[in-house]
């Protein structure tokens, strides 16, 4: 048995997901705070509008949305299969399943009985917490004593008396709270004796507030040594006994039954290839494309391949589309994902920022097809390929890496600094040098990022339209969407033609994101 903890030992932070606030570096917050100035207004008692947005972040949006491949479904036949398998499911929601108004190859699911997150939080609601424990009065049922004989410092310490709990890192805490359930690799701690079948509560360790450094957590260690922060994410049945969870690394620890947060419905694999979970502006990309059939297409920065598959579904599959990405493993993977779902795509791992091959004297231009018709095959199938000539593609989808600052739900930020903000904006700046000369006089070009940093957004479309006369902003007034940020150096009438998806919108609810679509009107670049 261990020792009771002195009083001065670190001791746990634990907060129901509505307590939590998602820590943000200072600079990052004084910088995205300077950006959204001109939205703030007092709204439900939060007055900076990256506050709002800040509070929204740690939630998942309230609806799934599972993007049709009309290459291998329709909507009608996807609408039905949901249907059956919500029908079939041991869950105990209603569901209500919808076509999109404009987005018409895409169906949304949401949560009827909104009852998963009203037990979650009813559930943490009575978990008493260190403020509200008075111990001499506290006295806990036969229960729970037999749960935990030592439950005075239990309960000091603010872990609930009515369940055995197990904590997960951050990023099964997320996949949690969009619905997944809990593989045991994501299995940080959990109390002693848990057996199988047993109903489990769950946490997500999260870093310290005060960003103290506490014991490190090594996995498969007991709950009462545990002493971050850690927030509530809902209540599941355990699949196996507590040893189980980490004398392997793979399989199924905990099936949740009800979440914190928008209750999501568990996803994973269902009508695989008919249909594709995407968040809904990643969905908006490839209809801003429009691509059309046997037009040549390069995805710029593809992996793992939702808006590369969409262009394929759009196309009918018949053209050509290139899909590059740096990182070799997940280019592997993409390709299988491809395989999958369409068999006009031929993947490659290629550097975008260097995609640009130069005509030497004497040299023939060849076409996109030519050059991989000739490419020699590597060791792991992919062609070799070093980039592609200029005035190659009707249409370039550009995805660049970003700060990610629009990812929902999200319970930590990585940015550790608004250099790093700064740095992502001018990383992006290469791919659009690389991507506009490999445009085809005529041809189309979408920039997205999945952030709300307005120097990666409204201002990577300014540095286009200046550095690129060449290109013309095209509206997408007509899809879903807010216009883009004021001031932030586009035109009023520019700000129109973006699309900006804003996660405290109450029209759409969704993940942070910016769209731009531009058409090349002339040859030379400058
Ligand atoms: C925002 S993600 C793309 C998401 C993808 N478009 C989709 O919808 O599934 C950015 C991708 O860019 C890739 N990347 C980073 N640097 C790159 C480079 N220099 N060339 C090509 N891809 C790159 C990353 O590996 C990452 O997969």
């Amino acid at each position: 048995m261990s020792l009771p903890p002195q009083d001065d030992s670190p001791q746990p932070e634990i907060l129901s997901l509505d307590e939590f606030n998602v820590a943000i570096p200072q600079d990052v917050y004084d910088h995205l705070s300077k950006q959204y100035s001109t939205l703030d207004d007092d709204v439900d008692g939060e007055t900076k509008h990256i506050d709002r947005i800040l509070s929204c972040m740690k939630r998942s949006p309230v609806d799934t949305c599972c993007r049709v491949n009309n290459i291998k479904s329709s909507v009608k036949e996807v609408e039905a299969g949901l249907e059956q398998y919500f029908a079939e499911s041991q869950h105990n929601n209603s569901y209500a399943i919808q076509q999109h108004e404009t987005l018409t190859d895409l169906v949304t699911i949401r949560t009827t009985t909104p009852t998963d997150s009203d037990a979650a939080t009813l559930y943490h609601s009575k978990v008493p917490t260190k403020k509200t424990c008075n111990l001499s009065n506290d006295v806990p049922s036969d229960e729970s004593d037999d749960l935990f004989p030592n439950w005075q410092i239990r309960r000091k310490q603010g872990w609930p008396l009515t369940h055995r709990c197990v904590i997960v890192d951050r990023f099964c805490a997320e996949a949690v709270l969009r619905g997944a359930d809990i593989f045991v690799k994501g299995i940080l701690c959990a109390d002693a004796g848990i057996a199988e079948s047993e109903e489990v509560a769950v946490y997500a360790s999260l870093p310290r507030s005060n960003g103290t450094k506490s014991n490190p957590i090594t996995r498969g260690m007991l709950l009462q040594n545990y002493c971050d922060r850690c927030v509530f994410i809902g209540i599941g049945i355990s699949q196996c006994k507590r040893a189980d969870y980490f004398a392997t690394s793979s399989g199924t620890g905990v099936v949740m039954v009800s979440t914190a947060g928008s209750p999501q419905p568990p996803m994973n694999g269902v009508l695989d290839g008919k249909m594709i979970l995407q968040n809904l502006p990643s969905v908006v990309v490839a209809h801003a494309l429009n691509p059309q059939p046997g037009e040549v297409i390069l995805d710029m920065c593809c992996a793992p391949g939702g808006k590369t598959t969409h262009l394929a579904s759009l196309m009918n599959d018949n053209g050509l589309i290139i899909a590059c990405d740096k990182s070799r493993k997940k280019m592997i993977s993409a390709r299988d994902f491809f395989e999958a779902n369409a068999s006009c795509i031929v993947p490659l791992a290629l550097d975008s920022t260097k995609g640009l091959l130069e005509l030497k004297s004497g040299e023939e231009w060849k076409s996109p097809k030519q050059i991989i018709d000739s490419a020699s095959v590597a060791n792991d199938g992919l062609k070799d390929v070093k980039g592609f000539y200029a005035n190659s593609f009707d249409c370039i989808l550009l995805d660049p890496p970003c700060s990610a600052l629009g990812l929902r739900p999200k319970l930590q930020i990585d940015t550790k600094s608004a250099k790093e903000l700064i740095k992502a904006a001018d990383y992006q700046q290469k791919f659009i040098r690389n991507a506009i000369p490999l445009l085809k006089v005529g041809g189309r070009m979408t920039y997205s990022t999945c952030t709300i940093n307005t120097l990666e957004n409204e201002e990577n479309v300014k540095f286009i339209l200046k550095e690129f006369p060449c290109m013309r902003l095209e509206s997408l007034v007509h899809l879903p969407g807010l216009p883009g940020l004021p001031d932030k150096g586009l035109t009023e009438e520019e700000c129109q033609m973006v699309r900006r998806f804003d996660p405290t919108d109450t029209t759409i609810d969704t993940m942070g994101f910016f769209l731009a679509k531009f058409q090349k009107k002339f040859a030379n670049l400058s």
